[in-house]
């Protein structure tokens, strides 16, 4: 018998996933995709032919449940599935902050509970999922997990106590990417490039930057230097994001990021 497997809450997150597991050779009858409102069910159904259900149907039906509500939401969704979910399901959380033993809480005692943080590169199959087991999770099941979402990009095993560390730095990681890259635009419109030109000179840079960081092996600061030339361009660029303290920015930002993924674990809106 084919293993079933539910979306639950299918949004941005949970649509990337639906959509990569499908590219990825899952058949659309072995997936199950539950939303708020009928007319998002309905279009999931159209766009990838999942079966929309209820969130109990989900429960009693799949063998993997992947919630991927907000934060906020998921202790409303759990009040709901908790009824239902016997205690032979997986279950992946996908929500940033909310630590396993919030779910093995709720649900009957022994479910396996596996968090993931994954990132929206997912929607074009690069993305970084970072997986941790809860107190019942097995191998079987963190193998699962890996299964599912290396369909959508990489994944890394980490203990659940680094999962905050790595919302803020993969979770949230390429909003900061996008925020660059819309200053550096902007950059560009200042020295009196035409705003698609400045767009494209900088896309295909962070495109180039970024397969070089993947594939040369080399140390950033090393390509870094590689592109400083002495009295040059680039290091006349260099000193004003230190003036700016660029550097303490990012690591302030991303501190902040992770104190933010803590408090979402006690329930703050
Ligand atoms: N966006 C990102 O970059 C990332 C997000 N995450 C995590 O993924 C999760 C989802 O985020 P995202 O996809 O951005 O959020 P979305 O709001 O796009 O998706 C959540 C979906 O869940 C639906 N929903 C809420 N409650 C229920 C319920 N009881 N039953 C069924 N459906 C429900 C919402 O319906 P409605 O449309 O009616 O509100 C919405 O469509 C969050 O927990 C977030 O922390 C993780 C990594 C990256
Ligand atoms: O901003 C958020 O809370 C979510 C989690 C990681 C990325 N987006």
């Amino acid at each position: 018998m084919s293993q079933k497997v539910a979306v639950l809450g299918t949004g941005k997150i949970g649509e990337a996933l639906l959509s990569g597991m499908i590219r990825a050779g899952w058949a659309p009858a072995d997936l199950l995709v539950t939303a708020r409102r009928p007319e998002r069910a309905e279009e999931l159904r159209t766009r990838y032919g999942v079966t929309p259900v209820t969130n109990a149907e989900a429960a009693k039906t799949a063998d993997t449940l992947i919630l991927t509500v907000k934060p906020q939401d998921m202790g409303t969704l759990l009040d709901e599935l908790a009824p239902h979910t016997p205690a032979d399901r997986l279950v992946i959380s996908g929500a940033a902050g909310i630590p396993t033993s919030f779910f093995e809480e709720r649900l009957a005692a022994g479910t396996p509970v596996v968090r993931v943080m994954t990132n929206t590169p997912a929607l074009v199959d690069e993305a970084m999922s970072v997986i941790s087991a809860g107190s019942h999770a097995s191998e079987a099941d963190l193998a699962h997990a890996d299964e599912i979402f290396g369909a959508v990009g990489k994944t890394l095993r980490v203990p659940e106590s680094q999962q905050d560390a790595c919302t803020a730095l993969s979770g949230s990681g390429p909003a900061y990417f996008f925020y660059l890259v819309e200053a550096m635009t902007d950059a560009g419109i200042l020295l009196g490039l035409p705003r698609d030109k400045a767009h494209d000179l900088i896309v295909q840079s962070a495109i180039g930057a970024a397969t070089m960081l993947r594939d040369s092996g080399e140390h950033p600061v090393k390509l870094r230097e590689n592109v400083t030339s002495p009295a040059g361009t680039t290091i006349s660029a260099i000193r004003e994001l230190e003036n700016h303290g660029v550097r303490a920015a990012l690591i302030a930002a991303l501190e902040a990021a992770r104190d933010r993924s803590r408090e979402l674990a006690s329930g703050n809106s």
